[in-house]
């Protein structure tokens, strides 16, 4: 049997890689900053919260990082955790850039030291290339980095950590360049998760209006699930690589949000506004990918366009109310309310 570590196990990310990781017969465990304070409502929802073995640790305690992985023998380790909201990047730089390249670098060289056969799989992110020329667009993973934000440097830095090693050392280490991707186990503080929630309990007649920011930007938005799919293929290669895994489609976030009122039948003017104090001191105009280097060489495969992904999303946001309507219902009758 596999063994599995995931950092960051308890959001969207880590929960359904979890979930796959299981499927397949692997010992799953998982680390969290914070056991006593850590929401396992992702683990709870797609029911494996029994199944993985958690884990309380400081990604930034370099011994302890050792210590976890000498005890358990991982096979393979998927780091997702970080500081991963690019507009709190702003306001928490210091916090931002020390933990997303510390934590990457006790990895790597806990790896180094104790068995450098152990595949490691680093949570990159589309928002290390920043700034785009239209003629670099759809993007390779040969463009250079140019980043627009705190969080987008230090992914970019964590990035290079992890290329380093595997140049320096011969070290397996694979990293996904993923783009936007959603689902209901997506924070309530990303855009897409906030605009289909908020949609979703217009239509069920729950009190609900949506401020938001910046709708011109256009973004490659994809499926979290099928996305987890391509770090697990990305750790099975024998060789490993960088690889981009995005949709391929670019629209703009208004579109996306007329699309989503369009599918619920609901009328979009009577309830979006927009709040200026959402604005980002620096944002990315537009920006998606291309897929190729992943389907080709990693088999993955993603064929969801904007319609079907807007499909999913509010079928998925549906089932995901109403199961946390049951939670809540079978407390209160727990405690006799
Ligand atoms: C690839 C990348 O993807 C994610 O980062 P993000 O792109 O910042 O995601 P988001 O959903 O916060 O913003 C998307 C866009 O939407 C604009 N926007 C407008 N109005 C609101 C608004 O009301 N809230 C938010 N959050 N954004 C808004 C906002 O200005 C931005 O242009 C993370 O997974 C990150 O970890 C990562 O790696």
């Amino acid at each position: 049997m596999k063994t599995a570590i995931i950092t960051g196990i308890t959001g969207q990310d880590g929960a359904y890689l979890a979930k796959l990781l299981l499927e397949k017969g692997y010992q799953v465990i998982g680390l969290s900053r914070d056991l006593l304070n850590c929401n396992v409502k992702n683990l709870e929802y797609l029911q494996i919260a029994e199944k993985v073995h958690l884990i309380e640790l400081n990604l930034l305690d370099l011994s302890r990082v050792s210590r976890v992985i000498e005890k358990f023998e991982p096979d393979e380790i998927y780091n997702l955790a970080a500081q991963s909201s690019v507009g709190s990047s702003f306001d928490n730089p210091i916090d931002t850039l020390e933990y997303n390249t510390t934590s990457v670098a006790n990895f790597l060289e806990s790896i180094r030291k104790i068995n450098s056969r152990i595949k490691f799989y680093q949570a990159s992110s589309s928002e290390m290339f920043g700034y785009i020329k239209e003629e670099n667009l759809p993007i390779k993973e040969s463009l250079i980095f140019h980043p627009v934000s705190p969080y987008g440097v230090s992914k970019a830095s964590a990035h290079w950590l992890s290329v380093n090693y595997r140049e320096a050392y011969g070290m397996f280490t694979a990293c996904g360049i993923l783009f936007n991707h959603e689902s209901a186990l997506r924070g309530e503080n990303y855009v897409i998760k906030k605009v289909i929630n908020n949609a979703v309990r217009i239509k069920n007649g729950l009190p609900a209006h949506l401020q938001l920011g910046n709708l011109a930007i256009k973004r490659d938005w994809g499926y979290a699930p099928k996305y987890v799919e391509a770090m697990w293929l990305m750790l099975q290669d024998d060789v490993p690589g960088d690889y981009i895994i995005c949709s391929g489609e670019a629209v703009s976030l208004e579109s996306f949000i007329h699309k989503v009122f369009q599918q619920l039948n609901l009328d979009v003017e009577k309830y979006v506004s927009i709040n200026p104090g959402l604005l980002r001191p620096l944002d990315l105009p537009v920006i998606y990918g291309d897929n190729t280097k992943a389907k080709k060489e990693l088999g993955w495969e993603y064929n969801l366009n904007t319609d079907a992904l807007i499909h999913t999303l509010i079928e998925d946001e549906m089932q995901w109310l109403e199961w946390n309507l049951s939670q809540s219902f079978a407390s209160q009758s727990k405690a006799g309310i």
